[in-house]
């Protein structure tokens, strides 16, 4: 027990988060047109080092040259193992117009990477005068980021979501697969002959959660990289919601309708979650702290779980 409030996260939606090369800058447009909640221009791994400069000058121009509506728009920085990281911050933050929301920042250890990226980032809005503070977001995908998600999530006010990379967590861990999420065919289990494939990315994604619902973050799943499944993909995706997180990556367009349907509560899942409120409502005023609904019990415990789904239906609702 804590005599803590456990704090909100930011209240905007999170279902999916588009990613596109910033040294393709064809893509700009699109991606700017597309039902993705939050865009984010990558500048690392989707980019080779030759292009890195290429992929910068452009971002920074797509960022006041496009209209991105009213999505939040980040963009991925070079990990800080790089000699590239520093300049994309410096370059973003001193020309980068203020329609940029936050950077995302990728192979996070510890929160000493957050300090360090903290500091520049501070150091540069004050001296340019910057009115918006820039947001955090990052990626846990190494071995060092899962042991230390927790003080991680609580480096930095600027902080608002954490999402699992699949594909670096993978390679870190040592893992024995190329597949960027989802299902592992190797990873099953046997019983009376029949074989059953367990969740191997449940474990690092219920620590995110953890980490994130403690300190007030948007817990994201990240890459599922074969985009022509698409059932695999809802599959990972239902998971991910039923955990606690409230969106995935697309990395390919075909995804963005996909993660927005699995994390945009359905109208029977709403329609339930205000009957189990107005059940608790009658409950209360007799007196009493649980009642029947659809003969099963709902309690005060209840109430929160339904006020998640109302919350997350009204964000959509707008
Ligand atoms: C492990 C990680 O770090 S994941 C994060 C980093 N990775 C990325 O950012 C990769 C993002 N995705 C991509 O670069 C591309 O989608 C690829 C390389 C996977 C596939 O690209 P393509 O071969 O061009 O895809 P495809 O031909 O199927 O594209 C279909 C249409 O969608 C468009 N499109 C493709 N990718 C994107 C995108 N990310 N955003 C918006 N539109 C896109 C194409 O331009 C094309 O448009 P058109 O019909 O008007 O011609
Ligand atoms: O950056 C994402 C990943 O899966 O790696
Ligand atoms: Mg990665």
């Amino acid at each position: 027990m804590s005599f803590r409030l456990q704090p909100q996260p930011p209240a905007r939606l999170n279902r999916c988060q588009l990613f596109g090369p910033g040294s393709r800058s064809a893509l700009f447009e699109k991606m700017a047109k597309s039902d993705a909640d939050v865009i984010n221009i990558d500048l690392e791994d989707s980019v080779a080092p030759d292009d890195k400069p290429t992929a910068l000058k452009q971002t920074i121009e797509a960022i006041s040259d496009i209209d991105w509506g009213n999505k939040t728009l980040s963009v991925r920085i070079n990990g800080l193992d790089t000699p590239f990281w520093y300049r994309d911050v410096v370059d973003l933050l001193e020309q980068a117009g203020d329609r940029l929301d936050q950077i995302m920042i990728p192979k996070v250890g510890n929160a000493g990477d957050i300090y360090a990226v903290d500091a520049l980032v501070t150091a540069i809005e004050r001296a340019k005068g910057r009115k918006k503070p820039i947001a955090f977001e990052v990626i846990i995908e190494s071995a060092a980021g899962i042991c230390h998600v927790e003080e991680i999530a609580a480096a930095s006010p600027r902080m608002q979501a954490i999402s699992l990379g699949a594909a670096d967590f993978a390679a870190s861990m040592g893992m024995a697969t190329t597949g960027i999420g989802g299902t592992q065919e190797n990873y099953y289990m046997v019983r009376d002959g029949q074989k059953y494939w367990p969740d191997p990315w449940h474990w690092a994604q219920t620590a995110i959660v953890a980490a994130c619902r403690t300190h007030g973050l948007l817990p994201v799943d990240g890459p599922f990289g074969d985009f022509s499944d698409k059932d695999g993909f809802v599959a990972q995706a239902r998971r991910s919601a039923t955990l606690g997180m409230v969106g995935k990556w697309a990395i390919h367009p075909s995804q963005i309708a996909l993660a927005n349907e699995v994390f945009s509560p359905s109208a029977d899942a709403v329609t339930e979650a205000r009957e189990i409120l107005a059940a608790m409502e009658e409950a209360t005023k007799s007196g009493a702290g649980a009642t029947v609904y659809k003969g099963r019990l709902v309690d005060i415990a209840s109430i929160k779980q339904a006020e998640v789904i109302v919350r997350q239906a009204e964000l959509i609702a707008g």
